[in-house]
């Protein structure tokens, strides 16, 4: 694990806490993303050398629509920076965490992404990820 790339925040609407996130930080979003096979819309601040991810459901199957029904706004996941993401899969299933995809999967800002199940990481969903370009090359 390399640093925290980014914490997910789970919102009720995008426009409105890309507002409430700007005053809060001070800058204004760098970037928004759709990706809609995992049913979100997503807007990315830097924070350092960390991000921020406000994820706002697309359809009412998304994860975050789930989220939301049950625990509303707030921290939905962490994601950490990896250098290989097979390697670290390995190594985390190999120690008993639950991975939710048996490959890496394209998410937001250029990454492949894998989710740890919840349950197997003490009640925090966890996100692997890697840069695109370093996974193909
Ligand atoms: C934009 C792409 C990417 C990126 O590049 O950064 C993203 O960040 S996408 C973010 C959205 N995508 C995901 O979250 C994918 C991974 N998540 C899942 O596959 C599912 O959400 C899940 C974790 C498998 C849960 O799905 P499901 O079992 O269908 O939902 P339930 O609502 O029934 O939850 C079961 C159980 O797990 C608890 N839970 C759910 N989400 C979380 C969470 N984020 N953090 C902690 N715990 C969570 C939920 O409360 C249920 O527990 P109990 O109520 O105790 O049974
Ligand atoms: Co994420």
């Amino acid at each position: 694990m390399r640093k925290i790339e980014h914490l997910g925040i789970a919102v009720n609407n995008l426009e409105e806490a890309n507002e409430l996130y700007t005053k809060l930080l001070g800058v204004e979003p760098y970037k928004q993303e759709s990706v809609e096979r995992e049913g979100v819309t997503t807007s990315f601040f830097k924070v350092g050398e960390s991000k921020i991810e406000l994820l706002e459901a697309s359809n009412p199957e998304s994860p975050i629509a789930k989220f939301l029904e049950k625990r509303g706004q707030g921290i939905h996941h962490i994601a950490y920076a990896v250098d290989d993401i097979k390697a670290e899969m390995k190594r985390l299933q190999d120690e008993g965490f639950v991975l939710l995809s048996d490959e890496p999967k394209p998410g937001a800002d250029g990454k492949v992404v894998v989710f740890l199940h919840p349950k197997s990481s003490g009640g925090v969903l966890v996100e692997l990820c890697m840069d695109q370009d370093e996974y193909e090359a």
